[in-house]
This record gives structure tokens, C-alpha cells and sequence, in this order.
């Protein structure tokens, strides 16, 4: 977004995500409001989770602890409190986790809380409460918010929680100046608490609202946007807000798309390696290129199958571009350098004098692994400095890599990307292989519920509609050799025809491959009757004071 914005010529406008932007103006004014420096922030809540349930007594084990830590987060999100859980489970007919009853889970919020309390500390869907909160109840921060930020656009508001959008309430204050952007196909994020529901009865909140629908695809070729529409159709939904979009391709015709199975997973792994280094061969920017699969887990066998093929590669969610130590270092070079830097030479030219002196060259080392990451890292504040329009002196790169580092917004870095399929929301790529798109593994096995697995394929929607131009899919017919798996076709007792052909590239994806949207194909569908998630929305209750535990 504040790439494009730039391209746009457009400056000064604020690009956040929604926890960005709360932690910023809750640290500028607490001071002013509570008093003193802002609350720790939990980087994790498992300890202070694992403290709740010692306390009352509750045998949690490490699973039970991560389990009862994200319905914490649920519960926070959706805007329920300790004493609302209960009847929040009933209302969403929500089943507990862990076997815990509602009873306990509820007075495990209400301990974690008074942990949290008690430790002067405060977690991330705090950061959001308290905001919303000090907005609400003190009109100077408001007022002061609000003549500062007066249009607002929300982009993929088909995954905003209501705790989000009593934030975004907050921040407008009843004024009607907002845009957003969304796709309720695309909805991936349920499991958290986000809900497709503000995006769907937007028109009722806001009579009068101007609606668009975006059905002409620019981003893909005719074979994907054909692969995409039919996974949509399988769902079998045709009419009302949420019905799906039946997207027109824009561009000409491009590869087929092609289905590929392999024998085991570090088969698949190398098997795809391969394919991306034609690709390098036949001219595709390395960065045009991203592997996507379902659990991070999966991310290791590509790691090394691109290391053993010689072929750089970045993981996005993995250690974070602004953490890492040699881009700390480099940046405060930077800022040195800055501070005296010769008017009369070019930044781009100064940047590289700088990084020279902590390990950069203009060629990448032979060596792989770390080294190779680190001289990457360097070369991605290279490209930047490049980038950066004509004229922009180092203090000005500075204020970029500072907006940016607030923003955790790294710079591109020359490689393929591997990403989880979540991760990859929003992004695009010249040619994406989708792997592992086996049962079990896609849909994932923890899909047990016709609602989780109709978000399973909105993940694999968001999936296919990543790619311009290429699109792999593949699956491996077992981990290691030996065992078996079936490639995704849930509901089909026959499989398809990846399990009998060893490597397959068709254009017509129901024969070999995943088998999404051919006829009769039968993942099954959401339960209907479903509970809107907006009906159990509670008012969220917190206070301001230091050391207040309500
Ligand atoms: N009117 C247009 N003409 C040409 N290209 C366009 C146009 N609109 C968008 N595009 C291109 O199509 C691609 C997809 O656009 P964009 O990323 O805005 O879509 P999106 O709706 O946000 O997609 P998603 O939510 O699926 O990520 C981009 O490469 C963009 O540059």
C-alpha cells in the first residue's frame, strides 16, 4: 500500500496496519492521559496464561496452554468479556477448546487479566482496547485524533475483528469518511474472531453508501481466473451479500495451469526448486517468484531445496527484516552518515560507501545460508536507497527505513518467496507454485467443521488468485516414502488423477490435480443458520487507570 502510494505521488498519508497505528498514538498519549511510560506489551500470553490456570487450580499441559491463549484472543477480539463468555458460547454455538467447560474458560480470562494486572503489563488486543477506550471516554484525545485523520480507507475489511472496527468506530467518531475495500471470498482470518460481517451489512450501516464491485481481474491470466471462479462455484452459493464474484480475467491467455504429484515431500520440494530455476532461466525475476503452503512448518524442505539449488530465497513472517542484527547496525551507520553527509554525492552512491564498511559487496557471496541472508538483507537497503525517487538525500532514506521499521514493512528482498497461504494475502507474484495441496494438509486436518472447511478454500482462493501468470499446484502421495495420501479432493472417494500420474501439466485441472470446482465436486458446504458474529458484540470494558484490573 505505501509502495503504490508512492508511485502515486501521493505523501503523508498514514499506511498502518490497525495494531501499528493503535501502538503509536496509545504511547503518545498515555503519558498525557494515564501518566507516566505505556505498559510492557506480552510478546507471548502463554506464560501469564499458564500462571491463570495454576492459580485456579486448572491441569493445563503445553497444548492446553496454547488452545486456551488463542480463545483468550478470540474472546478479546470479539469483544467478551470474563463475565459475557458464556453466553457469547451459546449465542455463536461455540464449541470450547480443549474440552474445557465455558465456566472455567471464563474465570480463566478473569485471572489472566488480573495476572496481566498484576505484572504492569498488557497484551496486544489491549493495545486496541485501551486506545478505543481512552478515545471514547477523553474527548481532547479524541478531538485531537480526529482533526488529524479524517478519511479513512480500511483494506481487506473482510477480515476486520470487532474489536477492530470498534477501534475504527473510535478513530471516525460518527463522521461517514471511509472507504473499504474488501472480498468476502477472501475471508481467512475467521478462526481469530475477524468476521466478514461489518463488510456485508456496510450498505445497512451506511445508507446511502456508494458500492462497487470489482469483478474484472487485472492481476491474472484466463487460466488462473478460471481456476479461481470454479473453486467459488463448488460452494454452490449463488445469491445474497456473501454470494462470490465471478471474476473476469482482463488479461490475454497464459499457461495452463499446471498439477504436478510427487512421491514424497522432499520430492516435491526439490521437484518445485527445479522449476523455479527454468523459470530464473527463461527470465522470470527471482522476486516474481513465491512458494506457498498451508503451515509454516512446511516452509524447512523448501528452505533447503533452494539452498541446495543455488536459489536465494526470503521467508515472509520469518525473522524480522528491521530485528535483524546487520540491518540494526547498517541503519545506525546510516543515521551517522546522514548526519554529515557530502551534499555533492549521490545517496544511492553514499549508501554503498556505508555498507561496504559492514559486509556488502556489489556481487553476492558464493557461500549460502547465513552469509547469504545477511549480504540479501544488506542488498534489500540497496535496492531501496535505488528506489527512492531522484534527488532523496540519506537523511531522507533514514525517515523512509524509520517509517518502515514502524510499520514492520521491509524492502523487497531479492529472492522466491515462501510464504504460508496466509501470509500471502493481498501479495502477487508473476509465478506461484502452490505445494502441498494434499487432504490433510489442504484442507488441513484440524478442519473438522463444515465453517472451517469453507475457510480452508477461501485460503486456497486466496491462493490461486496470487499468481499473474503461473500456477503450479502440487502434492506429495506421502511425507516419506512409504506412506500414503490422497491429493485434495475432499468429499471424492476416487481421488484424482495426480494420484496416477506421476507428473502432469494440464490445462484442464479436473483431470489431474486438485480437483477444485469440477462438477460433482463436493467439499462440504457451511452449516447454514450461522450466528453472526456481530450479534454477541459486547461493549468492551477497561479501564484507563495504572494498575486498575477491571
Ligand atoms: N484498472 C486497472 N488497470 C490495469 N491494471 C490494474 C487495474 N486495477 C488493478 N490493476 C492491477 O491488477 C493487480 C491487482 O490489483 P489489486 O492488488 O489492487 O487487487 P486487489 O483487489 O487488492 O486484490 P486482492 O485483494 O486479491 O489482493 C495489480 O497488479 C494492479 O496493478
Amino acid at each position: 500500500m505505501r509502495t503504490r502510494l508512492r508511485q502515486l505521488g501521493v505523501q503523508g498519508v498514514q499506511a498502518r496496519t490497525f495494531h501499528a497505528a493503535a501502538l503509536r498514538q496509545l504511547g503518545y498519549f498515555w503519558p498525557r492521559v494515564v501518566g507516566g511510560a505505556p505498559p510492557r506489551i506480552l510478546e507471548y500470553k502463554a506464560p501469564a496464561v499458564g500462571e491463570a490456570a495454576r492459580r485456579l487450580g486448572v491441569a493445563v499441559d503445553r497444548v492446553a496452554v496454547r488452545d486456551l491463549s488463542s480463545e483468550i484472543e478470540w474472546a478479546k477480539v470479539s469483544l467478551v468479556t470474563a463475565e459475557d463468555y458464556e453466553r457469547a458460547c451459546v449465542a455463536v454455538d461455540r464449541e470450547t477448546p480443549a474440552g474445557y467447560d465455558p465456566t472455567t474458560i471464563a474465570r480463566l480470562i478473569a485471572s489472566y487479566e488480573e495476572v496481566k494486572t498484576e505484572r504492569g503489563v498488557i497484551d496486544f488486543e489491549d493495545v486496541l482496547l485501551l486506545l478505543g477506550e481512552m478515545l471514547r471516554s477523553t474527548p481532547a484525545v479524541a478531538d485531537e485524533v480526529r482533526r488529524q485523520y479524517r478519511h479513512f480507507v480500511v483494506d481487506e475489511y473482510q477480515d476486520v475483528s470487532p474489536l477492530q472496527q470498534f477501534l475504527l468506530d473510535q478513530w471516525l467518531g460518527g463522521r461517514k469518511e471511509l472507504c473499504v475495500v474488501g472480498d468476502p471470498s477472501q475471508t481467512i482470518y475467521s478462526f481469530t474472531g475477524a468476521t466478514p460481517h461489518h463488510l456485508l451489512t456496510f450498505s445497512k450501516t451506511y445508507p446511502g453508501a456508494h458500492v462497487l464491485r470489482l469483478v474484472r481481474d487485472y492481476r491474472s491470466t484466463p487460466e488462473v481466473v478460471t481456476l479461481a471462479n470454479r473453486l467459488l462455484a463448488s460452494t454452490g452459493r449463488r445469491r445474497g451479500p456473501g454470494a462470490p464474484l465471478e471474476l473476469i480475467a482482463q488479461r490475454p491467455s497464459g499457461p495452463p495451469v499446471a498439477y504436478t504429484a510427487y512421491d514424497d515431500d522432499e520430492s516435491e520440494a526439490a521437484g518445485i526448486a527445479a522449476r523455479v530455476g527454468r523459470l530464473v532461466e527463461q527470465g522470470v525475476p527471482v522476486s516474481e517468484i513465491a512458494v506457498l503452503y498451508r503451515t509454516n512448518a512446511q516452509s524447512e524442505a523448501f528452505e533447503q531445496a533452494l539452498a541446495d539449488a543455488g536459489i536465494g530465497y526470503l521467508v515472509r513472517g520469518g525473522a524480522r527484516f528491521f530485528e535483524r542484527k546487520e540491518v540494526r547496525d547498517a541503519i545506525v551507520l546510516l543515521r551517522g552518515a546522514a548526519r554529515s553527509a557530502d551534499p555533492d554525492q549521490p545517496m544511492p552512491e553514499a549508501v554503498r560507501d556505508v555498507l561496504i564498511t559492514v559486509g556488502w559487496a556489489p556481487k553476492p557471496p558464493a557461500a549460502r545460508g547465513a552469509v547469504r541472508e545477511r549480504w540479501d538483507a544488506m542488498q534489500a537497503l540497496v535496492a531501496l536507497a535505488d528506489d527512492l525517487p531522484e534527488g532523496a538525500t540519506l537523511p531522507d532514506l533514514v525517515a523512509e527505513l524509520d517509517e518502515r521499521a514502524s510499520a514492520q514493512h521491509a524492502p523487497t528482498v531479492e529472492g522466491v518467496t515462501l510464504a504460508s497461504l496466509h501470509a500471502a494475502k493481498g501479495l502477487e507474484w508473476d509465478a506461484v507454485f502452490l505445494a502441498g495441496m494434499s487432504e490433510g494438509l489442504m484442507p488441513i486436518s484440524l478442519a473438522e467443521t463444515d465453517d472451517a472447511v469453507a475457510e480452508e478454500r477461501r485460503l486456497l482462493y486466496v491462493g490461486i488468485t496470487r499468481a499473474r501468470e503461473r500456477l503450479e499446484l502440487s502434492f506429495a502421495r506421502s511425507r516419506h516414502p512409504g506412506a500414503g495420501r490422497r491429493a485434495s479432493a475432499p468429499g471424492s472417494s476416487t481421488g484424482c488423477g495426480l494420484t496416477t500420474r506421476r507428473t502432469a501439466h494440464d490445462a484442464h485441472g479436473p483431470r489431474a490435480g486438485v480437483a477444485v470446482g469440477r462438477p460433482g465436486f463436493s467439499w462440504r458446504r457451511p452449516a447454514h443458520g450461522r450466528v453472526r458474529p456481530g450479534a454477541v458484540r459486547v461493549v468492551a470494558r477497561v479501564a484507563l487507570g495504572r494498575g486498575s484490573g477491571d
